[in-house]
């Protein structure tokens, strides 16, 4: 299945998976990365809360929702605001600024009883400081492959930090990240973390 190609502010031609996003009301093509991931590992449909790491425009938020376990607490995260979605809170929080972002996700956790989320999921791409442009490993000139690499790289290690904090026990982390040069030390990371559970690594290009 195709990702989300780092464009650097370039537009990238409409696929197969944007039409069908817009076919079946998806936000975002991204929503059928998730929807594969299901039906591969059927992960959602016994998770009662699930919370979704750099979430807008909401298409992994609409698909946590249409298949958790009935009734599920739904929280999408972003540093852009998330048009409402039928199901589902959101909360306008940058993720790197870990204490600030958990904290107002614990004060949603607590408004509704929840004390753990059984799917923790991130789908982050770093923005570029100066334009606040999506950038992902992979750029142009070695300087902005070098920089998004950092970017992308820190910002999967904070929704680490994140899910570290909420996961349930047995609970499962997905996150994406694109080849780059820490490509070998994120997975390091990831099966520190991961030691006691089994680790699943998914490619999908
Ligand atoms: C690929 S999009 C996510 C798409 C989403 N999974 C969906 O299905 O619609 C990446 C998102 O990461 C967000 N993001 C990037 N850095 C962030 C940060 N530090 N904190 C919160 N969100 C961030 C961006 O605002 C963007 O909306």
């Amino acid at each position: 299945m195709p990702m989300d190609a780092g464009n650097n502010g370039k537009q990238r031609p409409q696929d197969k998976f944007d039409l069908l996003a817009k076919e079946q009301g998806y936000r975002s093509r991204a929503a059928f990365k998730l929807l594969q991931l299901d039906t591969l590992f059927r992960l959602l449909p016994t998770a009662r809360a699930v919370l979704d790491l750099c979430a807008a425009p909401g298409g992994w938020v609409q698909v946590a929702v249409s298949r958790a376990a009935p009734g599920p607490f739904v929280v999408g995260v972003d540093l852009a605001p998330i048009r409402p979605i039928r199901g589902a809170l959101s909360l306008k929080e940058d993720i790197t600024a870990s204490a600030r972002c958990g904290a107002a996700v614990r004060r949603l956790m607590d408004s509704r009883g929840v004390s753990s989320f059984e799917v923790v999921l991130h789908d982050g791409v770093g923005r570029k400081k100066k334009r606040g442009n999506p950038s992902v490993c992979g750029g142009t000139s070695a300087s902005a492959a070098q920089e998004a690499t950092t970017t992308q790289s820190a910002l999967v290690m904070d929704a680490v930090r994140l899910a570290t904090m909420f996961l349930a026990p047995n609970g499962t982390f997905i996150t994406k990240f694109f080849r780059c040069k820490d490509y070998k030390a994120i997975m390091f990371c990831l099966k520190q973390v991961c030691f006691d559970h089994r680790f699943l690594k998914c490619l999908f290009c």
